[in-house]
């Protein structure tokens, strides 16, 4: 490619035909906005619609962005699992916020939401990892996630082995899966527009409840 700039360019934003979004029309509540969004781009065929990009800080102040998978949202908040002993996890453990963002393109919509993270009492991660299918259980209690792999051949035998101790071990937990919940302080809800008049609807959290506002593109 002789010309990157020129490439990225030429490329569409936006193309397609776009959902109509009245903010006027908006549900007080920023979880039931979120569910008919995610539905709409499940309808509209988004693969992975409930993957999310986690955003976390470490204990020197730097920046990562990973996504995972959003297992659920209920009374407490958004919830989702990670390996405590991950950089994400470790992360989450010295800087308890974080910000996740869903990025749906067939629909130019964008959903943002940030807060605090608190893990969930040990009987709530063991439910979920129990809940996960046999792969991912023996994926999961390796435990050595972002640290370096000699070769595959390694990453296979440890597989094996993780899904024999699995299989005789139907029950174990590993007890580094937690489940943590975010709180949300703010949610804020992003709708492209083909003339760039973009709308956002940010819900804020206040003692008298959310709190919504219309914010510039
Ligand atoms: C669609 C998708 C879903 C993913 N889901 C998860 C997940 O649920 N849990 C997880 O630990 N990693 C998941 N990953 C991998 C993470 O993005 C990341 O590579 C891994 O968790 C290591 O992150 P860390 O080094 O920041 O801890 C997923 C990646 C993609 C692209």
């Amino acid at each position: 490619m002789t010309d990157l700039r020129q490439y990225l360019r030429g490329l569409p934003v936006f193309a397609g035909e776009l959902p109509a979004f009245d903010p006027a029309q908006a549900p007080q509540q920023p979880d039931t906005l979120f569910v008919d969004w995610l539905t709409t781009a499940v309808d509209a065929g988004v693969r992975e619609p409930h993957a999310m990009t986690l955003s976390t800080v470490d204990a020197d102040g730097r920046p990562s962005a990973r996504v995972l998978i959003l297992k659920n949202i209920d009374d407490h908040g958004w919830q989702f699992a990670v390996h405590a002993a991950s950089p994400k996890g470790q992360d989450l453990t010295r800087n308890p916020a974080a910000a996740l963002t869903f990025y749906w393109p067939a629909l130019a919509r964008q959903v943002r939401v940030q807060g605090p993270v608190r893990p969930e009492p040990a009987e709530r991660s063991a439910a979920d990892f129990l809940a996960r299918p046999t792969g991912s259980r023996a994926e999961a209690s390796i435990g050595r996630q972002s640290q370096p792999l000699a070769d595959r051949h390694t990453l296979d035998l440890a597989v094996r082995q993780a899904r024999e101790r699995i299989t005789d071990a139907p029950n174990f937990v590993d007890p580094n899966w937690t489940l943590y919940t975010l709180t949300a302080n703010t949610v804020e809800f992003w709708q492209g527009d083909k003339e760039r008049k973009h709308t956002r609807l940010r819900y804020a959290h206040s003692a008298d409840g959310w709190v919504r506002e219309l914010l510039w593109p």
